[in-house]
């Protein structure tokens, strides 16, 4: 499947954090109404994302009826979603926390709504606060991608980062604490 990505030359390794999620756990929520992963979340994907071996992590999403963009095939918004979610647990197993500045898919094939589709994503390195990540989306064997996507994440402190938003969170109430100073 065609990406046209430029993966830059020049990046630089990264470990796996000591207390990270262990290969075939869950790497964990980041937020509880999360609509990508939040177990809470009134609507929204429910996304459980496992850790794989070395900077890989994984998720299975089953392809139901309301994800419907094309005509019994899945809407490539919700597609982006899920890839934008798993690709985001890979800072979170090099301890980091880091929200999206670039997402990018490359759609190959249409996804039957009825399917079951594993999402793999892997880090390609680090630059400075930059965490480039791909991931590949396929119905079992990874050489038969649907879908190709890459996403570039950039560190925060998460306390500042959120500060002037977390009023607004349907957790304010469990964020409240961790906010005041
Ligand atoms: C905590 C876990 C949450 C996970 C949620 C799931 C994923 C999400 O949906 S996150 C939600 C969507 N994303 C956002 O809302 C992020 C909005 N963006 C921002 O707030 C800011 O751009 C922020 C804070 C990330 C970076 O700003 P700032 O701290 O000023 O850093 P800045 O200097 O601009 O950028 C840092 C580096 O990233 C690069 N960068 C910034 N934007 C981009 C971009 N769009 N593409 C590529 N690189 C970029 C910069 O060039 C810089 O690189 P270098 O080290 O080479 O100079």
């Amino acid at each position: 499947m065609r990406s046209e990505f430029v993966v830059p030359t020049d990046l630089d390794t990264a470990t796996r954090h000591p207390r990270a999620a262990a290969p075939g756990e869950p790497v964990g929520e980041h937020n509880p109404v999360c609509y990508g992963c939040g177990s809470r979340a009134p609507h929204g994907l429910n996304l459980r994302t496992i850790a794989g071996d070395g900077l890989t992590v994984w998720a299975d999403m089953a392809v139901t009826p309301w994800m419907e963009g094309g005509p019994g095939v899945i809407h490539g918004g919700i597609l982006s979603t899920a890839f934008d979610e798993v690709m985001g647990a890979i800072p979170k197993l090099l301890g980091a926390n880091a929200v999206t500045v670039h997402l990018e898919i490359d759609y190959g094939k249409p996804v039957s709504v009825g399917s079951t589709v594993r999402l793999h994503a892997e880090l390609l390195g680090v630059q400075r606060r930059k965490i480039f990540t791909k991931a590949v989306a396929h119905l079992g064997d990874p050489n038969d991608s649907l879908a190709i996507a890459h996403a570039v994440f950039v560190t925060i402190k998460g306390r500042e980062h959120f500060s002037d938003y977390v009023e607004n969170s349907r957790a304010a109430d469990e964020y409240r604490p961790h906010f005041t100073p």
